[in-house]
């Protein structure tokens, strides 16, 4: 049996990147991008595409956040159902963002082909997948809104959703084909590497330790060992935010997830689980994740941390997910597990801000970035150039603190570690 390593599977199978070296010099640009996670790099990108120089600093390296270790599901929305987006945003507000969330999808495919980035990209779209009569619930008034909204889904029940998701535990099924999955680290990586090409000058292991006014020039974004002068600031460091120069931290709260993906499965009964390349989720609280990867992987997730439990724990949840959803598979062998850190916000909508003129920053995406960021980094490039606040999909946000930041991640976490035992001793699942 092979030791089941701590290890990103992204990381271990994506080619490596070139090395960016560090900022050691006091450099020049129209825009300082701060955080090299994908929203970072759109807007870099975008910058670029429209004659914008750009330096981006990364405190490590690129893909060291959320955007190299995420799930890889290409979603449609946020996590909420449409109708309670726009009746926290408002009718006019909630519905432009679920329009532009629901496009974001065809957004991330679309430039995945226009920049030809390889990254395992399948537009198959997603199942999200009821385990109980409540989530039948939830699946049947999701999938009543969207359609409303025109949106591509359809709700499978009997065998059709069997065959779908390849286990009798799902009783329905919403198929959002607007989705799909994506390598998550060779999306950023390819990303990174257009920003290159168009001439964008990227420094890794240069984390930020001080933002400045630079008199009438803009700004001054200092690291240990050299700085940028800018006239806009892009903010994009997300649930990583390292340092003291930004109180973006304080605007929302630490969430973890984990994965742990088996070694590649192959056989009848392997190809029988998730058939047509959908990516996964069930409508569980404490939910969990199933997708395979190219190789035939079996990558299964959930939210908490594993990177403080031993080895047996995480075997334990693993087999009875995978026993439970698909016992054909018989005894599964697991390789990796990793962790990656998602920044929550209460209601679970994201923020956007202005911190000062000519800086912008988001948080918030409460686990929802690859599309998000995507768009955001691109709307954040349209509002620096065109100074339009029509260009962003949400209006920026007073900027209002979360309540006990540190004191709900320690909740949550205790919550989700006490259910996976749940799980693992068959109280619950
Ligand atoms: C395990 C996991 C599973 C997820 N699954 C999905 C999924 O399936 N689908 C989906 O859409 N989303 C998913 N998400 C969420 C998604 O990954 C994130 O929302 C998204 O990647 C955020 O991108 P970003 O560019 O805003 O930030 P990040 O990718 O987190 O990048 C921020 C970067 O800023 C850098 N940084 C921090 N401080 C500094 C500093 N002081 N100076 C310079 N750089 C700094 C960090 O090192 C980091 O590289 C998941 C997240 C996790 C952790």
């Amino acid at each position: 049996m092979p030791d089941l390593r701590q290890q990103c599977l992204w990381e271990y199978i994506t080619p490596p990147e070139a090395s960016a070296s560090p900022l050691a010099s006091a450099a020049v640009a129209d825009v300082c991008v701060i955080g090299g996670g994908i929203t970072g790099l759109s807007a870099a990108l975008h910058l670029l595409e429209q004659g914008k120089s750009v330096v981006l600093l990364e405190a490590r390296d690129i893909g060291n956040g959320g955007s190299g270790r995420n799930v890889g599901l290409v979603n449609a929305g946020t996590w909420i159902r449409p109708d309670d987006v726009e009746a926290t945003l408002g009718q006019q507000q909630g519905s432009r963002l679920n329009k532009v969330l629901g496009e974001a999808p065809a957004e991330v495919f679309a430039l995945i082909k226009r920049l030809g980035i390889d990254c395992q990209a399948r537009n198959e779209g997603t199942l999200h997948m009821a385990h109980n009569a409540t989530g039948v619930a939830d699946l049947q008034a999701r999938h009543e809104q969207w359609t409303r909204r025109g949106a591509d889904v359809e709700l499978l029940s009997g065998a059709r959703c069997e065959e779908y998701c390849g286990t009798t535990q799902i009783s329905a099924a919403l198929l959002d084909r607007r989705a799909g999955t994506i390598n998550p680290m060779a999306y950023t990586r390819g990303l990174a590497a257009a920003v290159e090409r168009l001439g964008g000058r990227i420094h890794a292991q240069s984390p930020v330790q001080g933002l400045e006014r630079a008199g009438n020039q803009g700004w001054r974004v200092n690291t240990a060992k050299g700085s940028v002068q800018a006239e806009k600031v892009v903010i994009s460091t997300g649930a990583y935010t390292e340092g003291d120069w930004t109180d973006l931290q304080r605007h929302f709260f630490r969430g973890y997830y984990y994965q742990v993906a088996s070694v590649p499965l192959h056989g009848a009964a392997a190809d029988n689980v998730l058939k047509h390349g959908q990516g996964s989720w069930d409508t569980r609280t404490v939910l969990s994740s199933i997708r395979r990867d190219e190789q035939g992987r079996l990558l299964l997730g959930s939210l908490g941390r594993v990177d403080n439990k031993p080895a047996w724990f995480i075997r334990s949840w693993a087999d009875r997910i995978q026993s439970h959803y698909f016992p054909q598979l018989g005894k599964v062998e697991w390789e990796m597990h990793w962790t990656g850190c998602i920044d929550f916000t209460p209601d679970h909508l994201m923020r956007l801000f202005e911190p000062a003129p000519g800086i912008v920053a988001v948080t918030g995406y409460n686990g929802r970035g690859n599309t998000t960021g995507t768009v955001i980094g691109k709307a954040f490039a349209q509002f620096l150039l065109e100074d339009d606040p029509a260009a962003l999909p949400i209006p920026f946000s007073p900027m209002k603190p979360v309540a006990v930041p540190a004191l709900r991640t320690g909740f949550y976490e205790t919550g989700f570690s006490l259910y996976h035992a749940g799980q693992c001793l068959r109280v619950v699942l």
